[in-house]
């Protein structure tokens, strides 16, 4: 059960974060279990965890940290709340939305990895002089006989969280721990086990994706933020102007549904967007075909682990969305950046987005899109 933890002889002092949710809580016992000496806090990071009382569970509601508190009573450890709400706001929050301004598809869910679970939580817990900080991700950490650490896709695919920690670096891969991440256990069979030990949140509901829009409605989320802006939605092909949209921002690279469109393609077929230009504030639409793309070049190359930046070019595996399936591609980092070329053409890949290399089930290390290149000419 806690093969996951390092293979150290004294016990470490671990910080477990704890959500309020089963899996976080799940993690700090089973940190405890395997004798280590567990704190646990639950981050505010909401500034207003009143605006989430809708039922749709949030990041930090009054009730997800009672929740927290309550569990970390039941595993009998000390508990803490800090509040990171202006970190959050600062690193997660304020970057999505200008991510999105600029026509781009960003993942707030591993940017809180980097910023904030494995950096401000981190710097602070190092700080304070705990070895580790312990969360309920799904991912898989190898420590290897020299030392060293790897980290590898969850045993459970179906669960598997790598993708969104694919941005952790030597000393944050150093300083944590996954207790879920190498078990092949189900959620229900988490939740069995959190009933088990007397966790109330055993039957808790999972958190929402975005967990800072509670209601799910991004496109709602960003008109809130950044108004109504009347643009043009424009055919590839021909650029004749087909129909009319609120905000370029509200729009993604793939998207089909959700397109004001006033009259079918002369094809009869779907049109999906292809290209969103903020600055002339107009959405490119075309047919499925032409989302297929060839190559890609990516920014911010993150190493996962030890792992040194490859030189040469590397046949991996890639992930190009958090729900994403895997292809096959030809990596090469030039004058810093990620170029990649697929062996087939994969569609619908959108610049924001990061995209994760794997060697066999062993993450190589993360970038964020930058641009594509398309296997036909039609944006
Ligand atoms: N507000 C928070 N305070 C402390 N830790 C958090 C908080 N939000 C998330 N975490 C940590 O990050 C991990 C992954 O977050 P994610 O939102 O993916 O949760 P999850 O998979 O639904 O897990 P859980 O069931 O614990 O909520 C959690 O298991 C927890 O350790």
């Amino acid at each position: 059960m806690t093969e996951n933890l390092p293979r150290t002889a004294r016990p470490l002092r671990v910080l477990a974060a704890m959500s309020g949710g089963v899996d976080s809580a799940v993690a700090a016992a089973r940190a405890v279990e395997a004798g280590h000496d567990v704190t646990g806090v639950h981050l505010a990071l909401s500034a207003n965890p009143q605006s989430f009382r809708t039922g749709a569970r949030g990041c930090c509601t009054i009730e997800d940290s009672r929740d927290a508190r309550r569990a970390a009573d039941v595993i009998g450890i000390p508990f803490y709340c800090w509040d990171l709400a202006e970190r959050f706001r600062e690193d997660v929050v304020e970057d999505f939305v200008a991510e999105y301004e600029a026509g781009r598809t960003p993942n707030p869910c591993l940017r809180c990895n980097e910023k904030i679970k494995f950096a401000a939580l981190l710097d602070k817990a190092l700080a304070l002089g705990f070895d580790a900080v312990c969360t309920g991700h799904y991912a898989t950490i190898v420590e290897k006989e020299d030392g060293t650490r790897e980290m590898h896709r969850a045993s459970d695919m179906a669960k598997d969280q790598s993708y969104v920690l694919g941005v952790l670096d030597e000393k944050q891969l150093a300083h944590a721990l996954f207790p879920l991440g190498d078990t092949v256990t189900t959620k229900d069979e988490i939740r069995a086990e959190a009933e088990r030990r007397g966790l109330a949140v055993a039957k808790k509901p999972d958190s929402h994706d975005i967990c800072f829009i509670a209601d799910g409605d991004t496109q709602g989320f960003l008109a809130k933020r950044l108004g109504k802006a009347e643009g043009d939605i424009v055919d590839g092909a021909t650029g004749e102007k087909v129909g009319t949209h609120d905000g370029a921002y509200g729009f993604t690279i793939g998207q089909r549904k959700g397109l004001r469109i006033g009259h079918p393609a002369p094809d009869g077929k779907p049109r999906y967007v292809l290209d969103i230009s903020p600055v002339n504030n107009t959405v490119t639409v075309g047919p499925v075909e032409a989302l297929d793309v060839t190559a890609l070049t990516a920014i911010r190359p993150r190493w996962c682990g030890s792992t040194p930046a490859p030189a040469g070019t590397y046949t991996y595996t890639a992930q190009l969305r958090a729900h994403g399936g895997e292809t096959e591609v030809f990596a090469e980092v030039v004058d810093g950046e990620l170029h990649v070329r697929f062996t087939e053409p994969v569609r619908g890949v959108a610049p924001g987005q990061a995209i994760v290399l794997y060697d066999g089930t062993r993450v190589v290390g993360s970038a964020t899109i930058a641009t594509t290149t398309r296997a036909t000419a039609a944006v």
